[in-house]
Parts: structure tokens; sequence; C-alpha cells
């Protein structure tokens, strides 16, 4: 079985700062003596999704002070269940109905659907009627309704941004651990994530139906790595229900309401943001203070402007007014925003004319991979502009600057957090937005780590070959290692996880995160046709794999090259000096064709003539390099 784990130190293990204690801290312990308080409790469905709608302005937040409200996040591993479970516990709610037909109902987005991912955050509004029980059963107290918000996010590591924003409008987390594969690599960095932001952690240990399962191994991973409490863990199965009974009572009676005051002026986070055609930007805000309602005059802390809130509600899960939002409370907001520089992730909105100390809004990303975006068709540039406009509101996460290329003309330089991310980014640029577009050889630093047992070998030595410097190698269990690499992101960027993945049956898990730059012997290698430099092509390397790579790629290209009237010269050079070369000869016209007999003189004059054309054609001509030349290039290098 394998693992692999991130290279951080501010993630490395053991980091066991009173785990324990952060989970069984409740604020409001003493307020509300939730404490002597056993488990007894009813769902109660209080909106269906039929009714929220025709319920819109009728769902009266004012019964929910900040007590009765709980905001929590599901946080996991790739594949361990989060939206499955999320699924449930908006059935369980009646939020959504029953057998609705549309598993994993909050991967909206077509890709997310298509690789059955999530890549998007997506949060819930949902009631619960809850009864505290006291420690003998006559000590029953009545329902009391609570408003609870569920943050479904990503568990692949190249989402983390969305699950670190997620939880800045959490108190809590369900930390959902498979029973049969156990803690894994985002399990680790999630935990973190959440155990850095302060929040109360619930373990849930779901997939218990599969005949793998092993709970009681899966508990024993949580006290060793994390400190928690084997006891406070919930033994779920999303898919077949088991369990998730005691969930909504847990989040309830565990995590402690939002902290906001509800007399100080309107302070809210900006969460999220996508563009609507009709409405225009919509927000996804987060009440930290005061109360919001319809009509209300509100300016961004950022920018300064200010807008009239024309709009505002919950997402229940469809977006659902209520004409006010309170403290404490997570919905969304239309203001008339018009573009994506207006709505920045992370600003405070507060009530225009009011001074407010912003809030700390959220770490800035970091981008690991960049790679130029071109459209396919020059002409389409500004179509594409639009698009990218359009979905990085909705994908803050991703950094765009402008550029051009001799090679590709007018594009984009955009910055991502890994592969998946800009794959994912590529995919959306193309089905929400039908963009066609090329894009060149990412390029920039990376930093990860892993782990595994029978396949430790080909990893080490897989690590080795791409210039990795181990840091630590430690045991698990007795049949999983974490180990931790430095290696130069250059080295990973392309095929690694593919290859880790492969050498390992798939059982290797991994996670990076940057580490600081570190000197080392690179040259930059340049491609030439005919001797003018393909810019979009040119790659930083390492001296001592220049001279191979520069070989394979000009190979490479040879086969996307068709032969023109005049020969091409491919070189792959480090400044003047040329390592590689192919030539793609002429095609040759037979000039002497009409002379029929003829003396030599006059057929040597012709092929003369012939000769001195093509050095002209070869000097002016131009070269037509096909887009899957790019994309396979990037393969190669
Ligand atoms: N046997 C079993 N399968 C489950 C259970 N919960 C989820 N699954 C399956 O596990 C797979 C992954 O579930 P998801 O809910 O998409 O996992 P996720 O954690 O949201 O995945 P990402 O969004 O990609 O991070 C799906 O095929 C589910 O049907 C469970 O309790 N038991």
């Amino acid at each position: 079985m394998g693992y692999l784990r991130r290279a951080s130190n501010s993630f490395s293990i053991p980091k066991l700062r009173s785990l324990s204690a952060i989970n069984r801290v409740n604020p409001v312990e003493s307020r509300l003596s939730w404490t002597q308080f056993g488990w007894n409790h009813h769902a109660f469905c209080s909106h269906s999704r039929q009714n929220s709608k025709d319920n819109a302005n009728s769902i009266d937040l004012s019964q929910f002070p900040t007590e009765k409200i709980r905001n929590f996040s599901i946080i996991a591993h790739v594949d361990h269940g989060k939206s499955t479970l999320a699924d449930r516990l908006l059935e369980l709610t009646g939020t959504i109905k029953r057998g609705h037909g549309q598993p994993q109902y909050l991967d909206k987005l077509q890709v997310e659907r298509e690789r059955g991912i999530t890549v998007k955050a997506q949060t819930a509004t949902m009631f619960y009627d809850h009864k505290f029980q006291g420690a003998n059963d006559i000590d029953v107290q009545e329902p009391r309704r609570f408003l609870l918000n569920l943050i479904d996010t990503p568990g692949h590591v190249d989402f983390s941004y969305e699950v670190s924003r997620s939880l800045a409008a959490c108190q809590g987390a369900l930390l959902v651990v498979d029973a049969a594969q156990g803690v894994q690599a985002q399990t680790v960095a999630n935990f973190y994530l959440a155990f850095e932001s302060n929040l109360t952690i619930i373990p849930v240990i779901n997939k218990i139906d599969q005949p793998t399962a092993d709970p009681d191994r899966v508990k024993a991973q949580l006290k060793s790595m994390f400190d928690l409490d084997p006891n406070d863990a919930l033994l779920t199965s999303a898919k077949t229900g088991q369990g998730l009974e005691h969930v909504l009572p847990a989040v309830i009676e565990r995590m402690p309401p939002p902290p906001g005051n509800c007399n100080s002026p309107l302070r809210m986070l900006l969460l999220d943001s996508y563009y609507d055609e009709y409405k225009g930007v919509i927000c996804h805000v987060a009440v930290v203070d005061g109360t919001l309602r319809k009509g209300d005059k509100i300016s961004s802390a950022a920018t300064g402007q200010s807008y009239e809130v024309l709009d505002v509600g919950i997402m229940h899960p469809e977006l659902t007014p209520t004409g006010v939002l309170l403290t404490g409370q997570v919905g969304y907001v239309v203001s008339g925003m018009r573009s994506t520089k207006e709505a920045r992730v992370g600003d405070t909105l507060h009530q225009s004319r009011t001074i407010v100390e912003p809030l700390p809004g959220f770490k800035p990303v970091k981008h690991m991979v960049f790679s130029g975006v071109y459209p396919v068709d020059g002409s389409d540039f500004e179509a594409l502009n639009h698009a990218i406009e359009r979905l990085t509101c909705n994908d803050a996460s991703v950094s765009v600057t402008k550029e051009s290329s001799t090679a590709l003309g007018l594009g984009f330089r955009c910055g991502f957090l890994g592969l998946l991310h800009m794959d994912v980014f590529h995919q959306r640029l193309e089905q929400e937005y039908g963009a066609h577009v090329i894009s060149t050889v990412p390029t920039v630093p990376y930093i990860f780590e892993y782990s595994d047992g029978r396949y430790v070998g080909p990893v080490i030595t897989l690590c080795s070959e791409r210039r990795g410097e181990q840091l630590e190698y430690t045991f698990i269990d007795s049949q999983r290692v974490c180990m931790k690499y430095r290696l130069p992101l250059r080295e990973i960027v392309v095929d690694f996880y593919n290859e880790l993945k492969s050498i390992t049956s798939g059982y290797a898990s991994f996670d990076y995160e940057d580490s600081e730059y570190q000197a080392s012997d690179l040259v930059k290698l340049d491609l030439l046709l005919n001797g003018q430099p393909i810019d979009a092509m040119a790659a930083i390397v390492h001296t001592l794999k220049a001279q191979r790579l520069g070989r394979d790629l000009v190979e490479k290209l040879k086969k996307f090259i068709d032969r023109q009237m005049f020969e091409i010269t491919i070189q792959a050079a480090i400044g003047s000096k040329v390592v590689a070369r192919e030539t793609v000869s002429a095609m040759r016209k037979n000039v002497l064709a009409k002379c029929y007999g003829g003396d030599v003189t006059r057929k040597r004059k012709l092929l003369e003539k012939q000769k001195e054309g093509k050095k002209r054609m070869k000097r002016v001509g131009s070269v037509d390099i096909p887009q899957e030349a790019f994309h396979e290039l990037l393969k190669v290098s």
C-alpha cells in the first residue's frame, strides 16, 4: 500500500499541538450547557427542494441567532466519499428529494460530473430539528431547529485553495476517511488546513460497508497521526445510510456556533463568486458581524466601490431569496458587480459610509505551474479574453497576464495550482465557453512527497532519477510509509504522477507544496526552425539533461513538419551552441522535365537556378507548425 505526502515544514509529522483539547473545546458550552446532553435526535424535514422555490422570501432567518447556526465543511482525500455524504445529509434534512436522480448533487459543473471529482466548493443551507437529551432518558427537551451550512470541498491537492477559503466560513469540519484506504495524503493536508484554522474536527470513518473496511486500523491512524480520540470517530456508510443519523447531532453538539456580533456594523467575507449572464456577478458571502438587507448600500474594502444590494438569500440548495442575511449566516448577494476585478475573493464588504476593520482575508495563492494559453485561431483572441474573464470570476486561484509569442500570436500566461487544475481550466474554457486553445509547456517550481510499503524501491529510484533529495522517511503503520522529498518542479510537472501511479499499481498518493528556490545548473534550450527560435517551445532544463532532451525534441518536431519546396532545419541550441539537429529535406521539382536531350550546360544552369531559388525560399519561407506539435512536445519536455 502506498502513501505519499507533502514536503512541508509546516505539515511535517508529528505535529500534535493538543489536538484533543481543541476537539473538546466548545466556546459556547457554558452558555448552552451542551455537555450535559447525550445523543438523541430526530431529523425533521423542514424545507424540501420543491418548497425552497415556493417559499422564496418565506424563510424567516430571524429565527436563527448565531447559537442556532452551525457552519461546517466536509474535507477528505479524493474519493473518500465527501460528495456522497453531502448528498445523504441534504436528503436527510429534506433539502433535496431522496433519489433525486443526480448523484453528487453539489458537483454541478460538467467537468466535475465527467471526471467524478469535486472542483468547486459548494455551500448548501439545511434546516434540522434536533433534540438534546440529558443523562437519563426522561430529560429530553423539545426539538430546536438549527440552520446548518454545509460546504462540500474538493479532495484533490490542486484545489486546496478552495478548501482553505471554505474553511474561513466554518467553525468545524467533518474529516471523512475511507474505512478501507485509511489516512491518505489529502487527509493529512486537509486535516492541517482545518487544524490551523482552529476548527473543531469530527472524524468520520466512511464506507464501512466495504468488505475490506477496517475501522479499527483507521482509528489507530487517526490517533497516531492527529491525536484524534478514537471514541470521537463516527462510523458511516454514505452508500447504505448506516450511521448517518449520528452525523448532524454531532455537528450541532460538538461544533461551536459562529462567533460574530449581531450588534456590530456589517462585515462580510467574500468567499467566492461566479458570473451570471442576467444578474451579473453573484457573490457567496459569510456574514461575520451585523445584518445585511436587500436595498442596503454596501462597499468593498478592497476597491472602495459602492453597490446596492439587489438580491440576497441562501443556497437551499439553489439560490433562495430571503431578503436578509444575519450574523453567522452564509449566503449569496447580487449587487450589480459587472466584472471579476470588482468581486475579489477574500474582500470585506460593509455598509457604505461605515468604517470597519477589514477581515483578514485569505493567504495569497501560490501558483505552481505556469503555461501559455493561446487561441487556436488568432482572430479569437477577444473571445478568449472574454471567456477567461468570466471563468476566473469562478476560479480565483488562476492568475492571468497577457503575453504574445511570435509563433502563436496574442495569448495569456496563466498560473495554476497544478496540472489537474490547468487541465480542468482548459476543459471548462472549452465546455462552458466554447473556447479552443493551445497551451504551451508548463513551467515553474514544485515540491512534494509520498510513501509506500512494497513499492518503496521503485519510488526511490524514480525520485533519484528526477534529481530528488530525500528529506524524511516515516512509517505510518506496518504497511505504509510516508516519504518526503525535495524535487525540482520541472522534474515532476509533466508525467511524474502517472509514472508514480504506474510503478505502485496505483497505491501511492502524493501531495506537494512549494519550497524555496535553489541554485541549480540550468540552461535555456531553444528550438530553432531554419535558424529562427520558436519562443513558445523554449525550455529551461538541467545542463545534464539538455543534450538528450534537445535530441528528443528535434526528432519529435520533425515528425510534425510537412516537407516543403525548400529544406527545413530543426535545431536545438544552448545559446549559440547547437546540441541537436534534424533536416526535413525539400521536395524537388523536376526542372529538367522539358529538356529533351539538350546540352549539358543548359541543364546545369537550370539546376543552379533552382538551387538559388530554394536558398531564397529558405530565407523567406515560413514553416507551419501544427498545434498537435505543441501538445506532443509538451510530453517530451
Ligand atoms: N461502498 C461505498 N462506496 C461509497 C461510499 N461513499 C461513497 N462511495 C463511493 O465512492 C466514490 C467516491 O465518492 P465521492 O462522494 O464522489 O467522493 P469525494 O470524496 O467527494 O471525491 P472528490 O470530490 O473527487 O474528492 C463514489 O463512487 C461513491 O459512490 C460508501 O459509504 N460506501
